[in-house]
């Protein structure tokens, strides 16, 4: 069985090509990145190393890689056969693999009509669903009407921690043990690909709220806080008692929103929440803030990690996300020169002002009450 995965980087080797290799794939990686290319070309394999006391090792074989700047007829070709496609590139890139993927798709129709699952791994709500829009884009009615019967879309979450690597081996990827991807079985089309360790579900909404609005809140809570206290990695940041006390209470905040929305149990709730906190102070993983903090414009989109659960906190329980409104004054505070989002967002914030900026990122209305929580949490940053 062959599976064409998109993103060779760190969720793409350290979580989907080690499952999906488990699962007997042969896994065809697309990147635009020569030299992991190459590498994966040369070796043909790659190590995966659980972050614990055990650093237990999993070889993954049999894989192979594409350039797509280079090759992008390989990518096609790789299409034309896969039994499965996956991504891992980042939601912003997923409109750029779009034009391939609808090509790729094109020339499949053009031989057979097995059917094919495209499934975007990416922190965001709704990402297959965006690929296949932004794919649908560039083919005819025709061929819309044709693809949308034989080609499955299905939303996606994935949870597993893979910090910025330091390994000798440039393919080598050290993860967290713990893993979770989960499925929407209503969009697939043909039979549920069988992946040892992926769950499939009818209703992928709370899984992806939860997953989203815990563990990349609380990320995203002590990485921007972090940053401004000027720690390196969220593990540091997460030792001191402050900023362990703001993302508990912006955990707190998003959890009451989240069991309003879900009713989810209160206790199991709370016990999902710990077990991510204690993921985060992994002592085998060095995760940093600017990992982590990375793209501050995505991050403080409306339906992202930040402002959707501090907007449902508003709505849905009716008092003030003061935790969840500091950590966006943090994101809007968020300063890195090697960060392309953060530098577009101080310049923004430079020429319009902080709550323009806010209002033009985060889409919220200019009445919307969240705003002047987060511009009262920002000033008192300032005077930290
Ligand atoms: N790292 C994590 O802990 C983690 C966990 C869950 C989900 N995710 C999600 O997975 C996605 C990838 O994150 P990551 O941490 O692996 O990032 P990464 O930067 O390590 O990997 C992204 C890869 O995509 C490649 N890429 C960029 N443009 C491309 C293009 N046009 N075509 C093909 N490949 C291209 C890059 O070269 C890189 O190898 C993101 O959506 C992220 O939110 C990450
Ligand atoms: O990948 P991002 O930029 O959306 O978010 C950064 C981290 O919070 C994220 O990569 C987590 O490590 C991951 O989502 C854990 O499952």
């Amino acid at each position: 069985m062959l599976a064409v995965h998109f993103g060779a980087g760190n969720i793409g080797r350290g979580f989907i090509g080690a499952l999906l290799s488990k699962s007997d794939f042969t896994i065809n990686f697309v990147d635009v990145n020569k030299d992991v290319i190459d590498a994966l070309n040369e070796k043909q394999q790659y190590k995966v190393v659980l972050a614990d006391e055990n650093k237990e090792e999993l070889l993954v074989k049999n894989v192979s890689g594409i350039n797509s700047l280079a090759n992008p007829e390989q990518v096609i070709e790789a299409i034309e056969k896969a039994d499965i496609v996956t991504t891992a590139v980042g939601p912003n890139v997923l409109p750029i693999i779009a034009e391939i993927i609808a090509k790729g798709l094109t020339q499949r129709k053009s031989i057979t009509d097995r059917p094919l699952n495209i499934i975007a791994c990416e922190n965001m709500i709704g990402a297959s669903t965006l690929l296949k829009e932004k794919v649908f884009e560039h083919l005819t009615d025709q061929e819309q009407a044709e693809f949308v019967k034989l080609y499955g879309f299905p939303d996606s979450a994935v949870d597993r921690i893979v910090p910025n690597q330091v390994n000798e081996d440039l393919l080598t990827v050290s993860v967290e043990p713990y893993y979770e991807w989960i499925v929407e079985d209503t969009e697939i089309k043909g039979n549920k690909p069988a992946i040892d360790g992926l769950t499939y579900v009818n209703d992928l909404t709370p899984y992806i709220e939860r997953k989203l609005f815990t563990v990349n809140t609380g990320h995203a809570v002590a990485a921007y806080l972090g940053h401004f206290l000027d720690y390196k990695t969220i593990k540091e940041a997460m030792d001191t008692e402050l900023i362990q006390d703001w993302v508990k209470g912006a955990l707190n905040e998003s959890g009451e929103a989240l069991i309003h929305m879900y009713q989810f149990e209160k206790e199991n709730h709370q016990a999902y929440i710990t077990k991510i906190l204690n993921r985060f102070v992994n002592p085998y993983i060095s995760d940093e803030v600017t990992r982590v903090g990375r793209g501050p414009i995505r991050k403080l989109g409306g339906n992202d990690r930040l402002i959707r659960p501090a907007s449902l906190y508003l709505e849905k329980v009716k008092k003030e996300p003061i935790y969840l409104a500091q950590a966006i004054a943090a994101a809007l505070m968020y300063k890195n020169d090697q960060d392309e989002e953060a530098v577009t967002l101080q310049q923004q914030v430079e020429e319009k002002g902080y709550e323009q900026t806010l209002r033009e990122i985060s889409g919220l209305s200019g009445d919307h009450p969240l705003i002047p929580v987060v511009m009262n949490q920002l000033e008192q940053l300032k005077n930290k």
